[in-house]
């Protein structure tokens, strides 16, 4: 413990660190010195969200149109977080230090205009934090109960962006998001990736020694599949449209509870009866951000594309091929039934690279060239936290 003070730059510790000093006066100092630095801090960041009104100003002086819609840039925002990560020498972690900083430009931004995102309600839902998590808690975010009226809202103008789940470690794919890129010239813009925690939660009329039915989203109900087989063999598991729907079912059941995550439990006023009773201890989802406009290169992207083959022998060799030849890392390959008679395969591909980079776009050129169909659906940053 002194040793680990020692080494912080303020030294605080060890001005202290005097025998003839009691309780009160060591937390003086102490309490005096972190008013000094949150005084200094907060100058800083007041002197930090002036410089980002005078981007804005800069931005809109060069291009009024592009102005108007949105300043956000996702791809500087991923290197904001990155080097806040690679500066921090603790003892705070690296997330958190970088989840500090996500608030301040969260906040930074909403000055010149709150950005507007549509996500996978209703309020509650694990979609949501996610979408806290990736534009911070001063993003005007708005639910929508159906993932296509997220594509819907985001393809209108009506927002600026969306946020739908694409896959868990769990449970697989989230086909219906999958399907509806097929058919949407919306780009993906980034990804956000949640550890998803579930909780079995009560009302405060529930009888607990009486707990016959079980509400949740089929998703949740099957990562806590074990685990409900051991506690509640009997319970009946009805699946709902979301969690956070299951969350506020419980209202005035006396024999039911939901899982759901902690926000929905805050949200609609539950008991955490049980915490962390997902099966796998490392489940996670992935999400998309869904935006009009394409991402330039942040230094650590990823592309997602969506490629029809012909039906005919050594299709998925030749489709992958070029990707192992020009060592470019494929990180998902998924196969979705096609919509048409000429898309008889289709695949969704993720791998490491932005489509600007030289070797990137050479592979995308030779796929391009034996597929019957290839739709590029973005270039992105890396999930930074
Ligand atoms: C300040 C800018 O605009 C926005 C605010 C940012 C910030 O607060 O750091 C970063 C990127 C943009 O979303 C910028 O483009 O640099």
């Amino acid at each position: 413990m002194h040793k680990h003070y020692d080494r912080h730059p303020t030294g605080a510790f060890s001005m202290v660190n005097d025998a003839s000093m009691n309780e009160s006066e060591q937390l003086k100092v102490l309490r005096d010195r972190i008013d000094s630095i949150d005084d200094q801090i907060g100058k800083l960041i007041s002197e930090r969200a002036q410089c980002a009104q005078d981007v804005a100003e800069v931005k809109k002086s060069a291009n009024p149109e592009e102005a108007a819609k949105s300043f956000y840039r996702p791809e500087r925002e991923a290197q904001v977080l990155r080097k806040a990560m690679e500066r921090n020498q603790g003892p705070l972690s690296n997330e958190e230090m970088a989840r500090l900083f996500r608030e301040i430009m969260s906040a930074c931004l909403a000055l010149e205009q709150p950005i507007k995102v549509a996500f996978l309600g209703p309020e509650g839902t694990f979609t949501q934090q996610a979408a806290l998590k990736h534009f911070g808690h001063s993003a005007i975010a708005m639910p929508f109960s159906a993932i296509d009226e997220v594509f819907r809202e985001v393809e209108a103008g009506a927002v600026n962006y969306g946020v739908v789940p694409v896959e868990n470690s769990t449970e697989g794919v989230v086909n219906h998001t999958l399907d509806n890129f097929m058919t949407s010239n919306l780009k993906i813009c980034g990804e956000v990736e949640l550890r998803i925690h579930q909780n079995l939660l009560i009302s405060d009329v529930t009888h607990v020694k009486n707990i016959s039915r079980i509400y949740s989203h089929s998703q949740s109900l099957a990562q806590c599949r074990k685990w409900l087989d051991a506690h509640y063999p009997n319970a009946e598991r009805i699946a709902v449209s979301s969690n956070a729907e299951a969350a506020k079912r419980l209202k005035g059941e006396w024999n039911a509870a939901a899982i759901a995550g902690s926000m929905a439990a805050e949200l609609y006023g539950l008991k955490v009866l049980a915490e962390k009773i997902e099966d796998e201890p490392d489940n996670s989802t992935r999400f998309l951000i869904i935006g009009t406009e394409s991402v330039p290169a942040s230094g650590d992207d990823k592309t997602s594309l969506v490629v029809a083959m012909r039906n005919e022998p050594g299709a998925l060799h030749n489709l992958l091929e070029p990707f192992h030849r020009h060592n470019i890392d494929l990180t998902r390959v998924e196969s979705r039934p096609a919509r048409t008679g000429a898309w008889t395969y289709v695949f969704f591909i993720d791998f490491s690279g932005h489509a600007q980079d030289a070797e990137v776009s050479k592979v995308l050129n030779e796929v391009s060239s034996r597929a019957a169909d290839l739709k590029l659906l973005g270039s992105y940053p890396k999930a930074v936290l």
